[in-house]
């Protein structure tokens, strides 16, 4: 009579894990496999049969064996569960993803949790590993991460130029400033301006115009360093923060840039377009009270700039 009640119970349990929508995985402390359920099967196409009693690893080589060891040898001796999500780690075992056509993704990933399985007498020889697949979550949540982050980068850029806009640009350099003020150093920027671009616009018309002020912040992205930050500070006017930078250094930087503006030819319909631009150059100073006096110092010199005839480069207070 028992013996059918065992039957009847080992049956229902057979049915349960291979009903369940969860990876159900028993390893011993050699890590050889004593359960795999149905959505195991499913997902390797290894049968239970196969890989019992036979070691997870030889048959998942991209498991990385210390890293499952430190997590699992706790659950054995501490005899508590741990938990790893996706975020963490995006799966233990490399399945494919359920929906290969709908889904973004080429893998399933995972959330994993390993317990103890205690004997009657308490000793944990067993671990269950439990995969739950969560690729709908996680595909889901990294779009609203790329969304987040593109939004983000779109807030700082400039539409038509796609260089930093001026709210950021000027947020970059006020935290210079800071720096600057707290560990002086050498850092300049550059004020520019195009000159007479309203005659650009009046000549060629407005959108011929914007294909100038496009390609201007081009060149100058391409001729300044990494670290350099550029910006359109407004309509035909950028501004070009050199951390680290003493303003001689920045002079041959801002001769590069008005050289090559001189020197370029933009074709726009059936007209060639050429321009010239004025740079002012002002140096960190530990007299300004504010970073609005430092950009006040290039602004001065790209003045005097203009006043000298235009198409030059002036140091503040040289
Ligand atoms: N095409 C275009 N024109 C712009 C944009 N923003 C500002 N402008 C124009 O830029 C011109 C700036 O002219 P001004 O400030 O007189 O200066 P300028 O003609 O460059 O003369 P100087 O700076 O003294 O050499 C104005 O005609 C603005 O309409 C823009 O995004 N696109």
């Amino acid at each position: 009579m028992q013996d059918m009640k065992d039957l009847a119970e080992m049956h229902w349990k057979h049915d349960l894990l291979g009903s369940i929508e969860v990876g159900i995985v028993v390893v011993d402390r050699r890590y050889q496999v004593q359960v795999w359920n149905l959505f195991m099967e499913n997902h390797s196409n290894i049968a239970p049969s196969t890989i019992r009693d036979k070691s997870l690893f030889d048959h998942f080589p991209e498991i990385d064996e210390s890293w499952l060891r430190a997590k699992a040898e706790p659950v054995f001796s501490l005899k508590s569960p741990v938990f790893v999500i996706w975020e963490q780690r995006p799966y233990l075992f490399r399945f494919g993803a359920n929906r290969p056509i709908t889904s973004p993704s080429q893998f399933m990933y995972q959330n994993i949790t390993i317990f103890p399985l205690a004997s009657l007498s308490g000793q944990v020889d067993q671990v269950c590993i439990v995969v739950y697949d969560v690729t709908d979550q996680a595909v889901s949540k990294q779009a609203v991460d790329d969304l987040n982050n593109e939004l983000q980068r779109l807030s700082r850029v400039d539409g038509l130029t796609g260089i930093y806009n001026r709210r950021y640009w000027e947020e970059q350099f006020e935290r210079e400033f800071k720096r600057n003020l707290r560990t002086p150093g050498e850092s300049s920027v550059i004020m520019l301006d195009i000159d007479h671009f309203k005659k650009i616009n009046d000549t060629y018309g407005h959108p011929a115009g914007d294909e100038v002020i496009r390609q201007l912040a081009h060149l100058i992205e391409d001729v300044s360093r990494e670290t350099d930050i550029c910006g359109r500070y407004g309509g035909e006017e950028f501004a070009i923060l050199l951390p680290d930078t003493a303003s001689e250094n920045v002079m041959v930087l801002a001769q590069r840039i008005r050289t090559s503006v001189e020197k370029l030819k933009i074709e726009y319909e059936q007209h060639t377009i050429s321009f010239t631009v004025s740079l002012g150059i002002a140096q960190f100073n530990t007299a300004f009270g504010q970073h609005i006096q430092w950009l006040e110092e290039a602004d001065k010199a790209l003045y005097q700039a203009k006043k000298n005839g235009r198409n030059q480069v002036i140091i503040a207070g040289s």
